[in-house]
């Protein structure tokens, strides 16, 4: 009887012993998750978020793989990380087209190559148990979270999944506060009537631009444009014709310079295009041939063909080597010379390019 009893009690205590365990382990979890759910929800921009997902995800949860597949279907995603020169991780996925609603579900369990391959297509030793979270908010699909381990019991078909449900509700509410912020971020930068950044925008990355030419020992060139007589257009044609050819204007000068080079409406009818790694007689020679194009553009408005022509001043920032911090001086130089030469061009006859010459980082004494 007594020896019963023993057994019971050795038993009973092993038993708590096995509980105090888990109760710990699972404290430990819950601390974890708060640190790094704290740690998400101060961080400010998506490029961060994005960092902190794939990055310390895996220390914090102690994990092989994690992946982010983020719905992009416009582009806008894309676009806003190479706004901030985000060079693209491994793990990032952006999908230009919906998912299959199969995929679009919540999965947790043992790695099914059919299911879980495009999850990560990244890494060449595939985890053996994942959980793929679908990110929603407002029944809006943003994407997946997918966490994967090397340890075939990580993750377990029959395992709660409060933690994980918590977490992506967590990501999502992040993510979508910080695209909408994105978004309005973005069209605060676009000029409504062309579409194109407005001078806003070339404010806040002139500086950026000539920081990395800078860093890089590489020329950078600013051009000027204005449309010729411009006055006259919306004289004989309304507001109604001299906006068309603003937009128009725009888009074929935007066409012709490369994806990654700064364009905005500037104000009026005057733009300004950034063009990196340019030097001088490059960045002359897209200017005569943008001079070109425009020249040959036909606008058709109502019945009647519209013409224009434009002049350009175009300018060249050559850095020096000197490690002189690149200041707003120097960008006010830059953007002045290529302004000054545009004054020339108007003056020696319009629809011509001048060239207002280097200016470089040495200090103006
Ligand atoms: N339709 C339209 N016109 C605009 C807009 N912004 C500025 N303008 C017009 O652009 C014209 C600019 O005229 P001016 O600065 O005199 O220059 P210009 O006639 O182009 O002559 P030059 O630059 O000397 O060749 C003005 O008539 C403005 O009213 C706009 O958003 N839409």
């Amino acid at each position: 009887m007594e020896e019963d009893l023993t057994t019971d009690l050795t038993q009973l205590q092993s038993h708590l012993e096995t509980m105090l365990e888990r109760v710990q382990q699972n404290s430990a979890t819950l601390q974890k998750f708060q640190a790094f759910e704290l740690r998400l929800l101060k961080l400010n921009s998506l490029s961060d978020i994005i960092d902190h997902l794939l990055e310390e995800a895996k220390n914090y949860f102690d994990l092989d793989v994690v992946s982010l597949c983020l719905s992009d279907e416009t582009g806008e995603i894309e676009k806003t990380l190479n706004s901030y020169s985000y060079s693209s991780k491994n793990g990032l996925i952006l999908l230009d087209k919906p998912l299959k609603s199969k995929a679009v579900e919540a999965y947790v369990g043992a790695y099914d190559s059919t299911l879980c391959s495009g999850f990560f297509p990244h890494i060449e030793r595939q985890p053996t148990s994942v959980a793929i979270t679908p990110l929603t908010r407002r029944g809006k699909y943003l994407g997946t979270l997918n966490l994967g381990s090397y340890q075939p019991d990580r993750f377990a078909g029959n395992m709660a999944t409060d933690f994980i449900d918590h977490l992506s509700s967590v990501v999502s509410v992040c993510l979508e506060n910080n695209l909408n912020i994105e978004e309005i971020r973005r069209v605060s930068y676009i000029d409504a009537l062309t579409g194109v950044n407005n001078r806003r925008f070339l404010e806040q990355r002139i500086g950026e631009e000539l920081r990395s030419c800078q860093r890089n020992a590489e020329p950078l060139s600013c051009q000027f444009f204005d449309i010729d007589y411009f006055k006259s257009v919306n004289d004989r044609f309304g507001h109604q014709g001299g906006d068309l050819v603003l937009a128009l204007v725009a888009a074929a000068i935007r066409n012709q310079l490369r994806n990654n080079d700064v364009f905005v409406r500037y104000g009026g009818e005057e733009f300004v295009a950034l063009l990196s790694n340019t030097d001088e007689p490059k960045a002359l020679e897209t200017a005569e041939r943008v001079r070109k194009t425009i020249q040959a553009l036909v606008i058709a408005f109502n019945d009647v063909s519209i013409s224009v022509t434009v002049s350009v001043g175009v300018s060249t920032y050559v850095p020096e080597g000197l490690s002189i911090p690149v200041d707003d001086e120097i960008a006010a130089r830059l953007v002045k010379a290529a302004d000054s030469a545009l004054y020339r061009a108007k003056h020696n006859g319009r629809n011509r390019v001048e060239n207002g010459g280097v200016v470089s980082d040495k200090r103006v004494l």
